[in-house]
């Protein structure tokens, strides 16, 4: 056998996703679920294959679903959803609210973070900005630590998970991965409370005579598979209360956005605010902790049709607590929750 020296290696041709950085600086990347690009059938349309195509969301078996999706929903509920979002849209940035606001909440986290030199970006799980285009942007910004928010208090396999889901299906195809970690649910954090508690305290007022603790629901089936997210939301729940001395009769629990024929986790929030009518209060509040940012979701189905739905009922005024949107009381807790998860990779704040 000969020995010699090995013949030199090709000139590296990295792929085109290579993040051509300098390493070592740290990224935050707040995640949302999504929201249509514009109010017409075919923006809400392109969003809702994409989000209701994801197993975590909807896990029937795919040569089911895929024919119902794309022969029934697809082709009914783009023009029904396209007319609530044009409801609630934000004319003055001609964008959705959620993307309002999940921009904005990615503004307070910088602002507070930039002096610690973390980098912090945002993201859509569904539509654009994409979390595998945010993940290359903050690689190509030098980050070699990522923490991923995703912006749910409460963990569910339809939501939380999927994020981590999409962010790792890219680290797949990535010849040099950043770390990474992500930032457990805070349904129970007492910097969380205490701003879903200073917002309840600026509006709801004395002479609310119930007040509906409404979250997006989500199949039975789920739950009883082990998506702790029922349970996240009774907990929030009872601590809110308990910050507040509300009692569960005063503040009950209710699920709301009920998708499909199966059985959705109970009691719905429509079936409360009818009770709250029938029982003769006349001035109901709808608080919903689940959604950090306000979306059609509670703008909409609860500002507008759930308010209808109540003055039909006999009730008379139905207001709904905004989202904590952004708080200054919600922006510094999710920074300090941030801040917490960075130890380590950042220095300790003095
Ligand atoms: C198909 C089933 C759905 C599950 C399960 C589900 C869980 C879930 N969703 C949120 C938060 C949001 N959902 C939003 C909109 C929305 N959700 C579904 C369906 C399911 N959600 C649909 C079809 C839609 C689109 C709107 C519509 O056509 O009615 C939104 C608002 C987005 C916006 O653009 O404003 C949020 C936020 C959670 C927290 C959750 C489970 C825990
Ligand atoms: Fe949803
Ligand atoms: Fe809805």
């Amino acid at each position: 056998m000969t020995q010699g020296r090995s013949a030199p290696l090709p000139p590296a041709r990295l792929p085109e996703n290579h993040p051509r950085i300098a390493q070592g600086k740290v990224g935050v990347l707040l995640v949302n679920l999504g929201t249509p690009e514009g109010t017409d059938a075919a923006s809400v349309r392109r969003y809702l294959r994409e989000f209701l195509s994801d197993r975590r969301v909807v896990d029937y078996p795919r040569a089911l679903w895929l024919p119902v999706l794309e022969g029934i929903i697809l082709r009914t509920r783009p023009k029904k959803s396209g007319e609530a979002y044009a409801k609630i849209w934000n004319h003055e940035a001609d964008e959705s609210p959620l993307r309002t606001y999940t921009r904005e909440q990615a503004n307070g986290v910088r602002g507070r973070l930039e002096a610690e030199g973390v980098i912090v970006d945002w993201a859509m799980r569904y539509g654009v900005p994409g979390i595998a285009a945010k993940l290359s942007e903050l690689q190509s910004q030098g980050c070699d630590r990522i923490l991923l928010v995703p912006l749910y208090p409460q963990y569910s396999a339809t939501t939380t998970a999927t994020v981590v889901d999409a962010a790792f299906a890219h680290l797949a195809t990535l010849p040099w991965q950043p770390s990474i970690r992500t930032l457990p649910p805070f349904h129970d954090e007492a910097a969380y409370i205490d701003a879903l508690a200073e917002s309840a305290r600026r509006h709801v007022g004395p002479e609310v005579e119930r007040v509906i603790l409404s979250y997006h629901g989500l199949p039975q089936r789920y739950f009883a598979a082990g998506d702790p997210y029922h349970c996240h939301c009774q907990k929030t729940s009872r601590l809110l209360r308990e910050a507040m001395g509300w009692d569960p009769d005063f503040a009950p629990v209710a699920f709301q956005s009920k998708f499909g024929p199966e059985k959705w986790l109970e009691p719905s929030t429509e079936s409360l605010v009818v009770k709250a009518a029938e029982e003769g209060k006349k001035r109901i509040a709808v608080m919903a902790p689940a959604f950090v940012s306000d979306c059609v979701e509670t703008l909409e189905e609860i500002g507008i049709g759930l308010a209808e739905t109540y003055h039909e009922a006999g009730g008379e005024h139905l207001s709904v607590v905004p989202c904590l949107n952004t708080d200054e009381a919600f922006l510094e807790a999710l920074t300090d929750l941030v801040r917490r998860e960075l130890s380590g990779w950042i220095p300790a704040a003095p």
